[in-house]
């Protein structure tokens, strides 16, 4: 692999999502199409890109994904290879040896898969009067990390309910990435109160850039999403955001910052690990 590219234009892609899957997947070439004319190196898609964000709609939209011959999996190596571009594909509901999981899949430009990354925290919660929901209905977490080199950058992944575990972040912090992204569908009550608040967090804690990709919001849809896919920089600055509509978003990041940031304000050597600890004991998966 070429050395890694110290300036990088990215695009966050919210794309909306129906209950047609054909649908969602031409949407998204659509997308990657556009935002690869448009000159970014690399492209992200949200959560559940291909499928409504719904506990009946994952049996039904999920896809065997090894071997890269599910139809949303293909499309997406496809895409990246079509326009020589690092995608990171959002997520799509996977079927793997009888369970199901909520699975981001990275390619690079050559259209080969470099990560396969499965939500790790699971998005049950219940607010009364406002919102409830349980992934672990149909869904099973993720047990592993995983830390991405491609051309564009080391990358760290997580998909939405992932944000709200810091110590994810900062297991990839230490592990040299420059970029976490977080493909992610917030909702009406928790976007508002916390998507950008977690987000500027994520990246001020680790001095890091941070993206989180939303699908828009669709109003006929059971789940209405919050949108606002944004991208801040390491001192926790929005660098591009967009509201709940669909679209494409860009910034040019120079992971140069990372550096400089840090310099700045040493945080990651001034920790107290004879005090406390952080263990990262998972096995980074492919
Ligand atoms: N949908 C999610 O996984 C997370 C979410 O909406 C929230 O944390 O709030």
């Amino acid at each position: 692999m070429p050395a890694p590219k110290t300036k990088v234009k990215v695009a966050l892609c919210q794309l909306l999502t129906t209950d047609n899957k054909d649908k969602n997947i031409l949407t998204a070439q659509q997308a990657i199409r556009e935002a690869a004319g448009n000159g970014a190196e690399m492209v992200v898609l949200p959560e559940m890109w291909n499928c409504p964000y719904s506990n009946e709609s994952f049996p039904t939209f999920a896809e065997d994904i090894e071997g890269d011959s599910s139809q949303s999996a293909a499309a997406m190596a496809e895409a990246a290879k079509q326009h020589g571009i690092t995608l990171v594909a959002g997520s799509i509901p996977e079927k793997h040896a009888g369970r199901l999981y909520n699975t981001c899949l990275v390619y690079n430009k050559q259209g080969q898969r470099l990560a396969r990354f499965r939500k790790m925290h699971l998005f049950d919660i219940d607010i009364p009067g406002k919102i409830s929901f349980k992934e672990s209905d149909t869904l099973t977490a993720g047990e592993n990390i995983s830390v991405v080199d491609t051309e564009a950058g080391r990358l760290g992944l997580g998909i939405c309910y992932d944000i709200r575990f810091p110590e994810l972040a900062m297991i990839y912090a230490r592990q040299g990435v420059q970029l976490i992204l977080y493909p992610g569908a917030f909702n009406m009550t928790t976007g508002p109160a916390h998507w950008e608040l977690l987000t500027k967090a994520r990246a001020v804690d680790n001095q890091l850039f941070v993206g989180v990709c939303s699908p828009a919001r669709n109003l006929e849809a059971s789940y209405h999403a919050w949108g606002h896919s944004m991208l801040v920089g390491p001192f926790g600055q929005i660098l591009t955001s967009a509201e709940h509509e669909p679209g494409i978003i860009y910034a040019d990041l120079d992971y140069e910052e990372v550096e400089e940031r840090r310099k700045g304000m040493p945080l990651a050597a001034q920790k107290r690990y004879d005090l406390y600890e952080l263990a990262d004991k998972t096995a980074s998966g492919k």
